[in-house]
């Protein structure tokens, strides 16, 4: 089995503005990373460093305004909305903060979705098999109301997994979840990495859940600004992204006054 020799997303001097004009964002500043297959990144920073923008063009839900994103060898610049559409569905997993299962579906439904989607009937034991990955074998047909939050990421792990995607893209997986559960599910991230060889790219402002992974990308004003190669300890991962806060809000700070004449002559102000 190969692993991290190819990549399965590639990003080449990806720049992506918002809006236009002086009153426009740059949210991304020619970014070049590249995700080799079968290794889970983490990528962190700031609030309003990018990374949403980052996993939403990476994952071709978003096309950058300038630079390329291949994603497992197809460039999306080339595609039509509906090839991208295409591309998304059948290579693509993502798993969002907030689960964004079907409510009217079970479990087992839920899973199966992807795969109908793509015109596809599940395999016997298919999705019970993905089920079952996921620890969930005994609540296929549960519906999201009646399952707890970490039960209801696990589910959309599995949906997300169903189709064996080249990347699995995670925003903030365990945002809302208790920690216990948190843990739970980074650990299966972590598995489908080692035990299938699949590619996952989460990002997270959590340096625990950062601590998973094989390699830890810090991002600061829509550029890559470091990397740790892990496995690194979420006290390092911690430290950086201090730093990188602390760097983001001394650049905030209004220009410094000018120091003011003393009122009283002979003492500093
Ligand atoms: N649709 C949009 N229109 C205009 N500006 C946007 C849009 N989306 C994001 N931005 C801006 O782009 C920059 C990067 O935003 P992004 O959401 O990618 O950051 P982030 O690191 O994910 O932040 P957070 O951690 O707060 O979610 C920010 O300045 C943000 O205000």
């Amino acid at each position: 089995m190969t692993t991290g020799h190819t990549a399965a997303v590639e990003l080449q001097a990806v720049t992506k503005k918002y809006g236009a004009g002086e009153r426009g964002v740059i949210a991304l500043h020619e970014v070049e990373v590249a995700f080799p297959a079968g290794t889970f990144t983490a990528v962190m920073g700031p609030s309003g460093s990018g990374k949403s923008t980052l996993l939403h063009c990476a994952a071709g839900l978003d096309r950058a305004t300038s630079g390329a994103v291949i994603i497992d060898g197809t460039p999306v610049a080339g595609l039509s909305e509906r090839a991208l559409t295409r591309l998304r569905r059948e290579r693509v997993g993502f798993v969002f903060q907030a689960f964004n299962l079907i409510a009217a579906l079970t479990a087992a439904q839920n899973v199966a979705l992807p795969l109908r989607l793509a015109g596809r009937s599940p395999a016997p034991g298919e999705v019970a098999a993905t089920l079952a990955e996921v620890g969930l074998a005994d609540r296929a047909g549960h519906r999201p109301s009646e399952m707890s939050g970490g039960q209801q990421q696990r589910v959309a792990i599995a949906r997300a997994l169903v189709t064996r995607p080249a990347v699995l893209f995670a925003d903030e997986p365990t945002g809302a979840l208790d920690a216990r559960s948190g843990r739970e599910v980074l650990r299966l991230l972590r598995a489908s990495v080692d035990r299938h060889d699949q590619t996952v790219v989460m990002v997270t402002h959590d340096p625990f859940a950062a601590a998973h992974a094989d390699r830890v990308l810090f991002l600061a004003d829509g550029r890559l600004v470091d990397s740790l190669d892990g496995p690194a300890g979420a006290q390092e991962i911690a430290l950086r992204t201090a730093r990188l806060e602390e760097a983001q809000l001394e650049r905030q700070q209004p220009e410094p006054a000018r120091p003011q004449q003393s009122r009283f002559p002979g003492m500093a102000s």
